[in-house]
């Protein structure tokens, strides 16, 4: 793996690499390579290591997937999309397979003790200590059963905010044959998202020098205020509008610690 991962290093990416170093003033390819050699398990004792974990949040059609595949090329992560997880569950024998369909047909949230147990799973066939868990928590139930489970939180929470009209925009456009990308569907996950995702967004917040946020909340004014007055020095603020090139600029900085 980290040989197939050293030969992705193409010259483009070693482009944006010296770009990176240049702008953030930070050694990138020392970065990247330390993303690759970051295996789940100490090499002297084959212990395995407390997985590296960043959970990606964001309503439908934020950028959640289309950013995540970004730091996984760049940094080295390994990128686990619970829907993808819980889509594959779908067409396995699962036997909660046609519950799955059901719930992300109507854009509900699959019961935690499901979710959980595939990341779980997930994370532990990985070879990478870093992780990307994109799209979960999504609600507070789903947090806790998770922190319960795993006995851990995340080391990074990132939230990508976007405008709800260019979310359903970019929803309907997406033409990757899912079944939730329909208007009925995307119109009760964004019901969901603010009524249980937002929750969970801002007990990260609350969370502050422990979790990184990418928060600049567009849905209720005034949570913005308490929340970005109580916790500016901790948090990081993004804005989920913009090209992909220049969202991936506003996610840079947040890894750039990962030497
Ligand atoms: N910055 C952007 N501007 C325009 N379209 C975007 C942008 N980022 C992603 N997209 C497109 O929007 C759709 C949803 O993006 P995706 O990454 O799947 O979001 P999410 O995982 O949050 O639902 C995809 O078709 C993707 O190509
Ligand atoms: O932790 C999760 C992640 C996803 N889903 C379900 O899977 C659907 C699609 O999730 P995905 O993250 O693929 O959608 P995206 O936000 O990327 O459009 C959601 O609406 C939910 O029904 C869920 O129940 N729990
Ligand atoms: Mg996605």
């Amino acid at each position: 793996m980290w040989k197939r991962g050293i030969s992705m290093l193409s010259s483009s990416k070693s482009r944006l690499l010296n770009q990176m170093q240049v702008a953030y003033g930070f050694n990138a390819c020392q970065v990247f390579s330390t993303g690759l050699l970051n295996p789940a398990e100490d090499a002297v004792s084959g212990a395995r290591r407390k997985p590296f974990v960043t959970f990606v949040l964001g309503g439908p059609g934020s950028g959640k997937g289309t950013q995540c595949t970004r730091i996984v090329n760049t940094f080295g992560f390994t990128h686990l999309s619970v829907g993808d997880l819980l889509r594959k569950e779908i067409y396995s024998d699962s036997e909660n397979g046609s519950m799955i369909l059901d719930t992300i047909k109507e854009g509900k949230i699959v019961p935690s003790e499901v979710t959980v147990k595939l990341i779980k799973k997930a994370i532990e066939a990985s070879e990478n200590n870093r992780i990307l868990v994109d799209g979960f928590p999504r609600s507070e139930e789903n947090r806790v059963a998770y922190e319960r489970v795993g006995g851990v939180e995340p080391d990074i929470v990132l939230f990508f905010d976007c405008p709800k009209e260019e979310m359903v925009k970019r929803v309907l456009n997406r033409n990757q044959g899912r079944i939730d990308d329909n208007i009925d569907t995307v119109k009760e996950r964004l019901t969901v998202f603010e009524e249980l995702n937002l929750p969970v967004i801002k007990y990260y917040s609350k969370k502050g020098i422990l979790h990184k946020m990418l928060f600049i909340l567009r849905w209720k004014e005034d949570e913005i205020h308490t929340l970005s007055h109580l916790h500016k020095k901790q948090s990081a603020y993004i804005d989920g509008t913009g090209t992909e090139d220049e969202i991936f600029e506003r996610v840079l900085p947040i890894f750039a610690a990962l030497r």
